[in-house]
């Protein structure tokens, strides 16, 4: 993790993309439960980049021209290709993430994830999956952080960002993401 925007530009990226992003607010089905996810997305990515989670098919929207410099910018600085992104936008501290791992097949055995981070600190807290001696650890991802995860990552651990009872600001996460064609996987 390292800060790799300035605060200031930070600040006006997450205005922007606040005011200009057609977020969705959409409801994922469990267990066959159905439940209203507690933050709202979009997602964007090369024509063909589909994507699915918890019983949602996401098609991407095109790259606008802010996303693309943005994804240039992470991909020099990963020294990696990305081909879609997805973002969360978090209103409030009632918004969240529950614990999950990014291991959906078509992200590759390996998942690569650029993860930067707009507007209020959150915790990002990552607990082992099957290793009951390491112990859980929380990440705070401060404005303009960019956090990398690659790996084994998303093998060994899960994450998540809770909710809180200490009001906060907004905040949008910019994961980016290499998501295998049909074939090429
Ligand atoms: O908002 C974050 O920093 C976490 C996002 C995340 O885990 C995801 O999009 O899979
Ligand atoms: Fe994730």
């Amino acid at each position: 993790m390292r800060q790799f925007i300035a605060a200031d530009r930070a600040e006006s990226l997450l205005a922007q993309l606040t005011a200009d992003t057609p977020w969705r607010a959409d409801t994922l089905t469990l267990f066959g439960k159905q439940h209203a996810q507690p933050r709202l997305t979009a997602w964007y990515g090369d024509p063909g980049c589909n994507y699915s989670y918890s019983g949602l098919a996401m098609r991407p929207l095109l790259w606008t021209g802010l996303l693309q410099r943005l994804r240039a910018e992470v991909e020099h600085a990963c020294r990696q290709q990305f081909n879609s992104v997805l973002l969360n936008y978090y209103r409030n501290q009632r918004d969240s993430m529950g614990m999950h791992s990014d291991d959906e097949p078509e992200l590759g055995p390996a998942p690569v994830i650029a993860s930067l981070s707009l507007g209020e600190q959150r915790t990002l807290k990552f607990a082992p999956r099957n290793n009951p001696q390491l112990r859980a650890i929380g990440l705070p991802l401060p404005s303009g952080s960019l956090l990398l995860m690659q790996g084994d990552t998303q093998r060994n651990w899960k994450h998540g960002i809770a909710k809180s009872t200490r009001p906060m600001g907004p905040r949008i996460s910019l994961t980016f993401r290499w998501i295998g064609k049909p074939g090429k996987i």
